[in-house]
């Protein structure tokens, strides 16, 4: 590819060009990590890095063309107003706008990205239809699956994943999408056949500093429709999206009458969830292996987005009932009932979700409750009370531990989450994230309920950017179970 193929593009985002037009780049990036001979390479000055300094070392490896928000004294180089958009922008022009010859659904919102987004993806799966994810717990790019940091990847390697996606046969492409990556435009360009938001509640202040701010880098991705596509959001936020966005097409879900798919006699219990759901092809029964009421509606935008674009929503509903959720989304420990109680890995870490979650958990509870949590460092502290506050609220025990401290002072986090203790609540505050779900498993009588949250599937505890330590809940969990019973500290119930 030429440069003058990428000027037309970037139009009015660049401030000056520094370099022939005819120069010719094979690859792109902007990430020294991921370099080759030919690059042109995009700079940026980002929260905690600015490749503009390394332009030598980069030239070194193989950069031949940069893209700058400053200029650099020697090599080639075009100098934009905004290095995130013109990354959207290039990303997509290198791989010709993937995104085009794809089914291309996001979903963004506070909770249920990553449930509906592989739902999706199983009931593709079930029709015969290939394609890829992206997103917190995995990225299956056409069956090669690895873990990323982060839930939604930068605009290269979307488009990049996309592309390879369309070159290896796949016809679709599902992903989350952060309200970081709408609002550090890592989506710009992409356009989406399907939208979904699943709900907007607290989370992620320290980034959006206000909620405003927050919901209107959610709302954001209703831009990213294409011509004919259609957003599915909750019909809780059905008048604030109506508001914004006048002549988009769109249905809504929710328990609301007037929904476009109105749920409805939803029950849960310990093999799953069922429901009835009113759609414009008439009342459906859905059922479904994920607990939780919550579940209902990730299942309906699921449901929805699939019969919107044309597919039977009965073959799409019975594809539902064969799907086994996502690790660490209440995740059950089997290995519990041994002892005669219940164990359950969850990944909620907001207070919405926590509510949800422990609500659920509270109807199926004969016995206790016991909730092992903590509060993830780096991340909106506002949220730690009201955390402390909705989990002893509705659990019998309230055991606060330590999350991912990602470098903060666990005690310190632990402090934060107990001032919203409720008073008079049973709680105990256990450093140690093992010791804590050991404590659950040795309170914890015949009938007994221990939800352990936070942290789902996630493999490792982060205490800092260099000290990570392996530890699954799940893993740690079912140790301790052995040990209790091996130890005859706990007899077979
Ligand atoms: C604060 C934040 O969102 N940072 C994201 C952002 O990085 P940034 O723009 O701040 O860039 P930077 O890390 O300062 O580096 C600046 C530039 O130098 C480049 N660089 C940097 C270092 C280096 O050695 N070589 C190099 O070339 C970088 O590629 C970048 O182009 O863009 C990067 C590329 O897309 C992301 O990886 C990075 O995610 C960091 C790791 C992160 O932790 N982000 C979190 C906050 C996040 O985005 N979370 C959401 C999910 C939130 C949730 O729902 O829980 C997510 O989508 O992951
Ligand atoms: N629709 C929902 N409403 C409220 N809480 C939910 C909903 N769906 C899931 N949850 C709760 O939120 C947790 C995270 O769910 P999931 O991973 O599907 O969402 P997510 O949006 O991908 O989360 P994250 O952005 O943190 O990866 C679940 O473990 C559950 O506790």
């Amino acid at each position: 590819m030429k440069i003058k193929d990428i000027l037309r593009e970037l139009n009015s985002l660049i401030l000056k060009v520094n370099c022939d037009e005819e120069l010719e780049f094979n690859y792109i990036s902007s990430n020294s990590k991921d370099i080759q001979e030919n690059t042109l390479f995009i700079c940026r000055k980002g929260t905690s890095f600015d490749s503009h300094n390394i332009v030598d070392d980069l030239y070194k490896e193989g950069a031949n063309v940069f893209v700058v928000e400053r200029e650099i004294r020697k090599y080639p180089y075009i100098q934009v107003v905004d290095s995130r958009i013109a990354e959207s922008i290039i990303a997509s022009m290198f791989y010709s706008k993937p995104y085009e010859k794809l089914i291309t659904f996001g979903v963004t919102g506070t909770n249920g990205k990553t449930t509906s987004v592989h739902l999706f993806h199983h009931i593709m799966h079930n029709f015969g239809i290939k394609g890829s994810i992206s997103g917190t717990v995995v990225n299956d790019i056409m069956g090669d699956k690895f873990y990323h940091p982060n839930t939604t990847p930068s605009a290269i390697e979307i488009m990049r994943n996309m592309h390879k996606t369309l070159e290896n046969g796949g016809k679709y492409y599902g992903m989350e999408v952060s309200s970081h990556a709408l609002s550090q435009y890592r989506v710009e360009s992409i356009r989406y056949d399907i939208v979904g938001i699943t709900n907007i509640t607290r989370d992620h202040l320290d980034f959006h500093e206000t909620f405003e701010n927050y919901k209107k880098a959610k709302f954001h991705i209703l831009n990213l429709l294409k011509p004919n596509g259609i957003a599915v959001v909750n019909h809780e936020l059905l008048q604030e999206v109506k508001n914004k966005n006048k002549n988009i097409k769109l249905v809504s879900f929710g328990v609301d009458s007037s929904s476009d798919y109105v749920i409805h006699e939803i029950t849960t219990n310990w093999s799953g969830t069922f429901f009835k759901l009113d759609t414009p092809y008439g009342e459906k029964k859905v059922a479904s292996q994920l607990i939780g009421e919550y579940n209902a509606f990730n299942i309906t935008l699921v449901v929805a987005a699939l019969a919107e674009i044309g597919y039977d929503i009965d073959e799409v509903i019975a594809s539902v009932a064969t799907f086994r959720g996502v690790d660490g989304r209440f995740e059950i420990i089997p290995e519990a009932k041994k002892l005669g109680i219940e164990i359950v890995v969850d990944f909620a870490h907001t207070p919405d979700a926590l509510e949800k979650v422990i609500l659920s958990l509270r109807k199926l509870t004969k016995g206790r409750l016991i909730t092992v949590f903590g509060a993830g460092g780096q991340s909106d502290i506002g949220k730690r009370p009201m955390m402390g506050e909705v989990v002893s609220k509705y659990s019998d025990i309230s055991i606060i531990t330590t999350d991912d401290p990602r470098g903060e002072d666990p005690l310190k986090i632990i402090k934060d989450v107990e001032a919203g203790l409720v008073p008079g609540s049973l709680s105990l505050s256990i450093e140690d994230r093992k010791e804590a779900i050991d404590t659950a498993i040795t309170l914890a009588n015949r009938g007994d309920v221990i939800l352990i949250a936070g942290r789902g599937h996630e493999p490792y505890q982060v205490f800092d950017e260099n000290h990570k330590v392996p530890f699954k809940d799940r893993d740690v969990a079912i140790d301790i179970i052995f040990q209790k019973i091996n130890k005859g500290e706990k007899t077979f119930k």
